[in-house]
């Protein structure tokens, strides 16, 4: 089981430069969430910051009730053996096979045998598709299997925590199309907390269990992600839908008056037309899903069935406790410490789900090896 971090207040700045501002917010355990922004808004700086290379000016981030901001260096790099990280090219070693880049992790932090050293690495590389790739070095595969070779060798030290940044940059739709389905399959297998920061807002609407938003150097909303998808929020809504009108502007931000006439032009014209509701991107058949499925099933079932129920869900849920509130009645936060989001659980699923088993991957990928 994944660990819950929850993040209070945090400031970064380099310099006189404020990167985000009292930046507050839960990545509840086992769930999956995802942090957009626009470019230079400060998400690879917060990936850098969780994970303790980057020391926040002010505030907390509490990791199994501990704040990390507080260890020193020796203890800190116990915290970081909790975190998987998948970074944008993989980060692989140029001249080392796949097999040997994914065992680096093992052989550097641990002391384990050669043959559990293998046992490891072959079951990480089955779980991301990449068995009979072993012996190829980085520069002979396609980058979709580079993402996966760093993706089974974030894997190998069991992580609680598996951060990744954009995951999809580079990658066609297809192959993007593959390693969403990746991510939710090995998320609902291994069931560690995952954050993605993303620009691809197919997949943010797809994959995640929350939604987070960057922008003016604070977090405008953090929660679940019907929340988001169904907002008012003028620069959610102008973020989700990928439009020029709104808040956000080419390079600054654009002038009050001219938003709000974009704004109200919107009103008028486009909203019939603007998506709200995506379905969720659920496990793939044979894997085994953590007890939330079933509720996200359900809640699935009813938006879709029921006229998307969540469409017109942006006025604030009643506040109630968690065990109490209505599944989809969870609250997005707005960056304040005293707003964290409600994550949803719900009961075990019954049966039908059948054993864990590898992602299918696109053939050619494969073949182009
Ligand atoms: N080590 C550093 N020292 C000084 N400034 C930095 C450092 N790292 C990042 N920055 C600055 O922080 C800001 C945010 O950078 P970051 O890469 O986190 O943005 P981002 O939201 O991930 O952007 P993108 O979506 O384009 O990848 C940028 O202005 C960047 O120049």
């Amino acid at each position: 089981m994944g660990v819950e971090i929850c993040v209070e207040g945090l400031t970064k700045s380099f310099g006189h430069q404020v990167i985000w501002q009292d930046v507050s917010l839960t990545l509840p355990a086992g769930e999956v969430s995802v942090l957009l922004g626009p470019s230079g808004t400060g998400k690879s700086v917060f990936l850098k910051t969780l994970v303790g290379l980057l020391k926040p000016d002010r505030g907390a981030i509490r990791i199994a009730g501990e704040d990390i901001t507080r260890l020193r260096e020796h203890d800190l790099y116990e915290v970081r053996k909790l975190f998987g990280v998948l970074f944008q090219d993989g980060a692989l070693f140029g001249s080392m096979n796949l097999y040997d880049n994914i065992a680096f992790p093992l052989r550097e932090h641990t002391r384990k045998s050669e043959s559990e050293i293998r046992r490891i690495v072959l079951e990480k590389m089955d779980m991301v598709g990449l068995i009979g790739a072993e012996e190829k070095l980085p520069g002979e595969i396609s980058g979709g299997m580079r993402k996966r070779a760093g993706l089974a060798r974030a894997l190998v030290l069991d992580p609680e925590i598996i951060l990744f940044d954009e995951p999809d940059s580079g990658l066609d739709p297809v192959r993007v199309a593959y390693l969403n389905q990746l991510i939710v399959d090995l998320n609902a297998q291994i069931d560690a907390t995952f954050l993605i920061v993303t620009h691809d807002i197919a997949s943010a609407r797809q994959v995640p269990d929350n939604i987070g938003l960057l922008f003016r150097r604070e977090l405008v909303m953090f929660g679940p992600r019907e929340k988001l998808l169904t907002s008012d929020e003028p620069v959610v809504r102008q973020f989700l839908n990928g439009r020029m009108q709104g808040p956000i502007g080419m390079a600054e931000e654009k002038d009050a008056a001219q938003v709000e006439q974009e704004l109200a032009q919107l009103d008028v014209g486009a909203p019939a037309g603007e998506e709200r509701m995506t379905p969720r991107l659920l496990p793939g058949p044979g894997v085994v899903r953590p007890p939330r499925w079933q509720a996200i099933a359900e809640r699935e079932e009813s938006l879709h069935a029921g006229g998307s129920r969540g469409a017109h869900l942006s006025r604030p849920a009643e506040r109630l406790p968690a065990t109490e509130r209505p599944v989809d009645d969870a609250e997005p936060t707005t960056g304040r410490p005293a707003d964290h989001a409600q994550p949803t659980t719900g009961p075990a699923r019954s049966a039908g789900e059948g054993e864990p088993g590898a992602v299918r991957l696109a053939d050619d990928e494969e073949a182009g090896a």
